[in-house]
């Protein structure tokens, strides 16, 4: 609906009162003024909600139109405050709560949602791992309604098709239990036997409800995540975004940082020595993805296996250790003799990587000592510090410039500013699944994938990783600016649709003989944009 005809809409009668000039000024422009005028991400964040209730097509433009500015809003960093506080600014219903109190008649809520069998994509959180921030309950919501705000600016998914959902199946967060405004159901979480029965009944009535939809699950618990991706990928059509989708985008950076890292020190890309400091479903399932960096090149896998080191809280993973997690063990070292290795500079010094990558939730854990000891073992260090929010995050870009004099190749989970160093403005990638999920969503989605498999997420991180321009390789850049988001995710798109039809899991099998190109401008073609709304002044 054009911005005109909703003033009439939401306000009949309204033509007297809509101010005799507004024609002539720039309405996109006006909302920018007021977001800039808040001063807190958390009251953007509130803003930027208000005006979506208000005109969503206006949202959605002038999203478009200003992607770096309001995705750190809408995304990480900022959605993380609005999930740790969403029960003191909720204003509105803006999504689905799935209840572990409904057991029994799961179908009978999802049917409540509005587009019913229209819906294509959800993104489902039980809130039980929000960015690093814990377990923040009911309060979760924000985080799918951010990722499909990206599947709608990034990847052009129609916003009517998208549904967001936060099972409310409890929180262990003492605080929230005791807090007077919060939404969610008071109890603590189910145990294992309860929630496996809440979540196949859930995923049946997903099924009955939206026929043709993909669910992507968001941020549970690492345990849970590894527990749902496995018991459901070969039965639905779904994938886990931490463990897949940062996989997938992880791989991508590094494929363009070893290259560059090499080049510069004339050594063979497969000498890679990969270092995981956190070992969750995000360090665990990007660990998998990234054997493919080697497999890639010719190495067998357990080849690639030796190549990479994990390090959880009890310090370096070695398969003596007693009571491993089943996820910590494919990585798990036998090949360290010794006392446990505990601290981050001596498995340095151990392993003496040429990559460190973060994804511990430990705010500044690669400190300065550990830092330049990788700049001097390394000509191109790679660091990767992918912990979100930036609360949380592993380095701060300055300090990793500053401490390896400039040669860091460095990507991290949410943004940071570009660096002034030694005269020289250095450039920081986003190594953030934001990249790929929108692109895997809108392959799946119109290939009709019946399932998501591995090698339509391993192409699609090649297809990020060749998505870079001769400009931002000159500019050493290991991800693609972000303004390019949706050229990008047509282009990831195309890859996955490739994908599924090698695999033989598409159900739409028109594409088949349609030509890259042909396939990439009807991808592009199908890509939504908000009707333009009366902004064009009339002067
Ligand atoms: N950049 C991205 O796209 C992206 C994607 C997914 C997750 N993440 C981030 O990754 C982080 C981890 O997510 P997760 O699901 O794996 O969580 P998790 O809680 O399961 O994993 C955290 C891991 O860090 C380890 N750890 C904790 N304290 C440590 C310490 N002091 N020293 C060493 N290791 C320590 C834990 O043992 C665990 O293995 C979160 O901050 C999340 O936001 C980023
Ligand atoms: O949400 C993000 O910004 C990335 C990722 O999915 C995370 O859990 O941190
Ligand atoms: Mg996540």
């Amino acid at each position: 609906m054009a911005f005109s005809s909703y003033i009439l809409t939401a306000f009949p009668a309204s033509g007297a009162r809509i101010p005799p000039y507004f024609h002539n000024t720039d309405h996109r422009q006006r909302c920018l003024t007021q977001l800039r005028s808040k001063h807190t991400g958390l009251e953007k964040y509130i803003f930027l909600n208000g005006l979506k209730e208000r005109d969503p097509n206006l949202f959605y433009e002038v999203l478009l139109s200003n992607m770096l500015e309001i995705i750190p809003i809408l995304y990480t960093p900022t959605v993380g405050d609005a999930c740790s506080n969403y029960s003191h600014i909720w204003r509105r219903p803006e999504g689905l709560y799935v209840s572990i109190e409904s057991k029994g008649h799961i179908r009978q809520i999802l049917s409540t949602w509005p587009a019913g069998a229209a819906g294509r994509i959800a993104v489902v959180t039980d809130g039980s791992r929000i960015l690093g921030l814990g377990d923040l309950g009911a309060n979760g919501l924000p985080i799918s309604i951010g990722k499909l705000d990206l599947y709608i600016a990034g990847a052009g998914i129609k916003p009517s098709t998208t549904v967001p959902i936060c099972l409310d199946l409890g929180t262990n967060t003492e605080k929230f239990l005791n807090d007077p405004l919060y939404l969610g159901v008071r109890r603590r979480r189910p145990d294992t036997a309860e929630m496996d029965e809440f979540m196949k009944e859930f995923m049946a009535a997903m099924r009955d409800v939206f026929p043709q939809l993909l669910v992507q699950f968001e941020d549970f618990s690492t345990d849970n995540a590894f527990r749902y991706l496995d018991l459901f990928r070969n039965q639905y059509r779904c994938f886990n975004d931490d463990i897949q989708g940062t996989g997938s985008v992880v791989l991508s950076g590094f494929l363009n940082a070893a290259r560059l890292a090499t080049a510069d020190a004339g050594t063979p890309l497969s000498d890679q020595r990969i270092l995981f400091f956190g070992a969750g479903s995000a360090g665990i399932g990007v660990a998998k993805q990234l054997t493919s960096f080697f497999t890639l090149l010719g190495l067998s896998e357990e080849e690639a296996r030796q190549r990479i080191w994990t390090v959880d809280s009890k310090g370096l993973i070695t398969a003596d250790r007693k009571g491993l997690q089943e996820h910590k063990k494919y990585f798990a070292r036998t090949d360290y003799q010794g006392p446990p290795l505990t601290s981050l500079i001596d498995i340095v010094k151990y392993v003496k990587p040429t990559a460190l990558l973060g994804l511990s939730t430990i705010r500044n854990a690669f400190s300065e000592d550990v830092v330049r000891l990788m700049g001097s073992l390394n000509t191109r260090p790679i660091i990767f510090p992918l912990s979100n929010p930036i609360s949380l995050c592993e380095l701060d870009y300055s300090d990793a410039i500053h401490w390896t004099n400039g040669s860091v190749i460095f990507a991290s989970g949410s943004p940071y500013k570009p660096v002034e160093f030694e005269g020289r403005v250095y450039e920081p990638g986003q190594g953030n699944n934001m990249y790929i999920f929108p692109g895997i969503g809108l392959g799946t989605i119109l290939s009709k994938a019946r399932h998501v498999t591995d090698s339509m997420v391993e192409q699609a991180s090649i297809a990020l990783a060749s998505a870079l321009t001769e400009d931002e390789q000159s500019a050493d850049l290991i991800y693609p600016r972000l303004t390019r988001i949706r050229d990008i995710s047509a282009k990831i798109a195309l890859a996955v649709i490739r994908a599924a039809q090698k695999d033989n899991v598409d159900e739409n099998t028109l594409f088949r003989n349609m030509s890259d190109e042909a396939l990439l401008e009807y991808v592009g073609a199908k890509q939504w944009q908000p009707p333009s709304t009366h902004n064009v002044p009339r002067l």
